[in-house]
């Protein structure tokens, strides 16, 4: 969140940055744009895009601060993470980075030139009744050096309904471990979770939010 305090009105009671006077805190505060929270005054017209524009630098900014931070405590960069997605294609350059976690170890995926790593999503292990699981991975960033990376998100649309198939449950004599669900309203609680993130990693919404117990 971003917001602009007057501090230098002359105007005690209202803003000093040219708002129509209709609430007269001293401040305009706004979230991210791709939250539709925000509602711009429409004078000074430019305000907008001098804002998100400022926004998005800051952002950059923050983000590099951070990972100088997490450097210089020896934290990890990336946060531990499922997608929620169907597949994920992840191409990475030669400073590496992602890892993979199994049976409680962190696996480094070493790259390989040419190789597209394939990650299972959460969609994949609903419709397979977890016979194929999402794995747990994180992005640690080589230290002294930056890394770049491709992610393409190979997903359902939003309207689909998402539930384990008849071959893996019916067919095998096996419960569903999940009840169904529209990919889309999953994308929108997990889009919460990124954007208001909870306190500790494990307490991110997943897709066990629809497991039958
Ligand atoms: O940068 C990477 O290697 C993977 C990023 C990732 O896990 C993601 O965007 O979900
Ligand atoms: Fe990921």
């Amino acid at each position: 969140m971003a917001r602009i305090t007057s501090s230098t009105s002359s105007d005690e009671d209202g803003p000093s940055v040219g708002i129509p006077v209709v609430d007269l805190s001293p401040f305009f505060a706004f979230n991210h744009c791709k939250i539709p929270l925000n509602v711009y005054p429409t004078n000074p017209p430019d305000l907008r895009e001098v804002m998100e524009y400022v926004f998005s630098c800051l952002s950059k900014t923050g983000g590099l601060i951070e990972g100088i931070i997490n450097d210089c405590l020896g934290l990890p960069t990336g946060t531990a993470h499922q997608d929620g997605n169907s597949l994920t294609f992840v191409i990475q350059d030669d400073a590496g980075g992602l890892e993979v976690c199994k049976n409680g170890e962190w696996i480094p995926a070493t790259p390989t030139p040419g190789a597209i790593i394939v990650n299972v999503g959460e969609t994949i292990q609903v419709l397979t009744n977890d016979k194929l699981k999402s794995a747990m991975h994180r992005v640690t960033r080589p230290k002294g050096r930056s890394r770049y990376s491709y992610s393409f998100f190979y997903s359902v649309s939003p309207e689909k309904w998402v539930e384990p198939l008849p071959e893996f449950t019916e067919q095998l004599g096996e419960l569903p471990k999940y009840r169904k669900f529209q990919f889309g309203e999953y994308l929108q609680l997990i889009k919460k979770d990124v954007t208001n993130p909870p306190q500790r990693p494990e307490d991110a919404l997943r897709v066990a939010h629809y497991s039958i117990e």
